[in-house]
């Protein structure tokens, strides 16, 4: 029993005069001024704790009859891209992709808002360590500590980071530490601010720092910002915004997607195992997923649809702004009230055949660019040359789905580079002349793939049954692509747009005409840290893009 003094009617449970302070008490005293006499630290706390904290404290947080927890975020209920920042310093200066992805915060505006997330903490009865490591390839994982105000917030980064064993939570030193104060502003009248959230990266002290925002996103999403930049700067290693399965041969599909297109769907597949549903890294020893868990779209979800993620939304997993019957608590999926962006978290292990340790020795032999072209210009499949990828992953030709950024409310077409623009951190050639040399180095095949069809699913199985590899292809003008001829279990006649143009042939001509010039338009972006090759090829008509160039 500790010793108490002071009891009264109002403070029964009196003060204690010293206490002792535990491992990680004295760590986040030192290093960030953590009150730990007046804050109650609760350290890697079990499920059933963060349950038991987030239905007393958290208001909007219930237990639907799956089991899950479901939460609500508050105001931001999908990304803030604009509110993102880099701090300029010398270690990491010359190599960020500095512009309206990676803006520029000064050191001492990042000490600013970091202080003000940490008196923010302070003001807390109790704050949550969580602690994990992110990176299943021992090599390069990194220890990430995130040091939170919600118990949600704490449960969601339990399930997306690796879960260390009880040992290894002793003595665990992180690289990273994230400050989560999301529930409190940042202050509108710091330097360079545009509006109370603020997304904070600091490569020099590693750490993020988190205000204004509670969408439990930006901390996964900050992690692998992270990746973009620890991997290829200090590694050689290329780190993708991808999903990975891996088939019962052994070979492994990784696929490309912006947020919302389909990674998670696409990659959960009984007949294969799943790598990883969006953080992978790729070194000369194979795929390696940076996350402990996986995070899904939840809105129109359906058992007999996706059965997998249906059923991993259980004990411990985390819903976030779904849309419950208050009395019966069961989830209407199809219910966006709230939002589009209906998530849940949950750990990978819940999918029943997950690959666990979650890395595969054997390379890619299919890669897949999910392009979620609502225009439906782009072919359902195409076959792709390597050098053909790297245009397409610069250009990331796709769609913005409805509620993953903040202020998207529609769908919207959209360039991402690299298929994550707003989570990279060097210049998108980097990583493009990382993917075309490991493409070529071990023989993928590279598809380009529209997702949201009916008939995506039939697709990706004759790309893994190696059906479409030796299929019969026909050229797909102006875009130069190869389509094939026919593909098992999708009506022949939707696999050319050209034929299947349901507005005339003169229509279709304008309308890809359109599209052709809006990539060659995006693409002048890049152009000055094209390679030479990807210079002349873009310089000159050529096979590899045939009319397409033409049009420049
Ligand atoms: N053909 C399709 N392919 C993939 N996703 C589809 C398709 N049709 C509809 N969807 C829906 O699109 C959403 C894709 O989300 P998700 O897989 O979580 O994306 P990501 O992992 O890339 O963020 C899901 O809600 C899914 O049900
Ligand atoms: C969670 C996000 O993305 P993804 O759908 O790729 O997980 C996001 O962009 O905030």
């Amino acid at each position: 029993m500790v010793p108490n003094v002071n009891k009264t009617s109002l403070h029964p449970g009196g003060v204690v005069p010293l206490l002792e302070h535990t491992e990680i008490e004295e760590e986040l005293h030192e290093r960030a001024n953590i009150d730990y006499d007046r804050v109650a630290i609760i350290e890697n706390p079990s499920v059933a704790v963060l349950y038991e904290d987030a239905l007393v404290h958290e208001s909007g947080t219930a237990i639907v009859t799956s089991g899950a927890l479901t939460a609500y975020s508050g105001e931001k209920r999908g990304r803030s891209p604009l509110d993102k920042r880099i701090v300029k310093e010398e270690s990491s200066e010359k190599n960020i992709w500095w512009g309206p992805v990676n803006k520029a915060m000064r050191p001492e505006i990042w000490r600013i808002h970091r202080e003000r997330a940490i008196d923010y903490l302070n003001t807390r009865d109790r704050i949550y360590v969580v602690d994990g490591f992110a990176g299943w390839d021992e090599r390069y994982r990194l220890n990430v500590r995130v040091v939170c105000a919600r118990a949600y917030h704490a449960l969601f980064m339990r399930n997306m980071l690796i879960r260390p064993a009880q040992e290894e939570l002793e003595h665990f030193q992180p690289d990273y530490v994230i400050y989560n104060a999301g529930a409190f502003p940042a202050n509108r009248y710091t330097e360079g601010m545009t509006s109370a959230t603020s997304v904070a990266i600091n490569f020099a002290e590693k750490e993020i720092v988190i205000l204004g925002t509670e969408y439990a996103g930006e901390m996964k999403k900050g992690i692998l910002t992270v990746f973009f930049y620890e991997m290829p700067v200090k590694h050689g290693v290329l780190t993708l915004h991808s999903s990975a399965n891996v088939g019962k041969e052994g070979d492994v599909t990784v696929f490309f997607g912006l947020s919302g297109t389909g990674k998670t769907t696409l990659s959960a597949d009984p007949q294969r195992a799943l790598i990883g549903d969006d953080e992978h890294c790729w070194s000369d020893r194979g795929i390696f997923n940076v996350e402990g868990g996986c995070y899904a779209k939840c809105i129109g979800l359906s058992e007999e649809k996706e059965p997998e993620i249906y059923r991993a939304i259980r004990f411990g997993a985390v819903l976030e702004n779904v849309v419950f019957d208050s009395q019966t608590r069961i989830v209407d999926y199809n219910d966006s009230a709230l939002t589009e962006n209906t998530r849940c978290a949950y750990p990978i292990e819940y999918i029943p055949n997950a690959k666990i340790p979650c890395l595969s020795t054997t390379h890619p032999s299919n890669i897949i660019l999910l392009t979620c072209d609502a225009c439906g210009i782009l072919p359902p499949i195409s076959k792709i040359t390597a050098e053909q990828t790297v245009f397409h992953f610069i250009s990331g030709y796709t769609s913005k789905v409805a509620g993953t950024e903040d202020g998207v409310n529609e769908p919207q077409a959209t360039f991402s580079s690299c298929f994550g623009q707003p989570f990279l951190a060097l210049h998108p050639m980097r990583y493009a002349r990382m993917l075309a040399d490991r493409i070529t180095h071990h023989k993928a095949n590279v598809w380009l793939l529209n997702t949201g069809l009916k008939y995506t699913r039939a697709i990706l199985d004759a790309i893994h049954s190696s059906e479409l590899a030796k299929a019969n292809f026909e050229i797909y003008e102006t875009f130069n692509l190869h389509v094939p001829t026919s593909v098992s279990g999708v009506p022949s006649e939707i696999l050319n747009p050209q034929k299947s143009w349901k507005l005339g042939e003169a229509n279709f001509k304008d309308e890809v005409t359109k599209l052709a010039k809006l990539f060659l338009e995006n693409f002048k972006i890049y152009e000055d840290e094209a390679t030479p090759d990807v210079l002349k090829a873009g310089r000159n008509p050529s096979p590899v893009y045939g009319e397409f160039l033409y049009l420049t």
